[in-house]
């Protein structure tokens, strides 16, 4: 059984089809990319899986189940979290605090139990707790873990988005771009973050992004789409070298160096 399974799915937006009969599985362990030219319909599969959009037809199962039937916020607490393009932290909280924010949806304590603050209540708060300082010690945090979000470098405010969604403790991870804006060296880190991400923490990511060295550097297999459609699945490699997807990043006026569709 794959851990994620698109099959058949299909978003239009009024007339426009922006995705179009897609499959692909992703399985436990791995590191998937989805890639393809500004339009391709990338983030519109992100906001499917993340239960903001509906498909029109076909179903997306995660661990064998449908998740059409969960509304958009039950999914982090089934064990699917995710980044967003554009970081959305609290800018007037610190960084303990957003990631803490983050660990809200495994809140399973009541009202009348945190008034009166019982050992169950103490307990949960100190797994929250540990959670957060996990991610702080492994996401290499502890310089800003006190400092409000506002302050903080762009590089860093994208570490603290993907630490917030690390806290959840999810089987999948969903990276929204995780290295637009970033530097080479940045991009870098977040190339051996995805690696530990992986390999230390077990969990399996799924990213949206255009830089193809970081692709190429952590993806196991990659699929591209244009225009809503599949057009390759395979290795790295594999799709680079695909006719198809050549040919249609060259009719989006080709790839930069640095992989991005111009
Ligand atoms: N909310 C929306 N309403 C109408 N059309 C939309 C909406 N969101 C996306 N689209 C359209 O759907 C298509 C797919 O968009 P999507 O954002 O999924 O592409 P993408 O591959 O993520 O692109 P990018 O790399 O630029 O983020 C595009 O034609 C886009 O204009």
């Amino acid at each position: 059984m794959s851990l994620l399974e698109l099959s058949n799915v299909t978003l239009r937006f009024g007339g426009l089809v922006a995705v179009n009969d897609v499959s692909f599985n992703v399985e436990e362990g791995e590191v998937f990319a989805l890639v393809g030219p500004n339009g391709a319909g990338k983030s519109t599969i992100f906001n499917m899986i993340s239960r903001f959009y509906t498909p029109a037809e076909g179903d997306i199962l995660f661990e064998g189940k449908s998740i059409l039937e969960k509304e958009a916020h039950e999914i982090p607490s089934m064990g699917i979290a995710r980044t967003f393009q554009n970081i959305e932290l609290f800018e007037q909280a610190s960084v303990l605090q957003n990631l803490l924010v983050g660990r809200h949806t495994h809140r399973r304590s009541n009202f009348v139990a945190d008034m009166v603050f019982t050992p169950f209540v103490r307990s949960e708060e100190r797994a929250h707790r540990e959670a957060v300082e996990h991610v702080i010690d492994f996401l290499d945090l502890q310089p800003y873990r006190e400092k409000f979000i506002a302050g903080l470098p762009y590089g860093v405010r994208k570490v603290v988005e993907m630490g917030r969604a690390l806290a959840i403790k999810p089987k999948l991870l969903l990276l929204d771009e995780p290295a637009s804006g970033l530097s080479v060296e940045e991009t870098q880190d977040v190339a051996f973050w995805i690696e530990d991400i992986k390999k230390v923490m077990g969990i399996t990511v799924l990213m949206v992004e255009h830089d193809m060295h970081l692709v190429g550097a952590v993806s196991d297999r990659v699929m591209a789409l244009a225009d809503g459609r599949m057009l390759a699945i395979g290795s790295p490699q594999e799709v680079q070298n695909d006719p198809a997807v050549i040919e249609a990043y060259l009719g989006s006026d080709g790839m930069t160096d640095d992989g991005e569709a111009a």
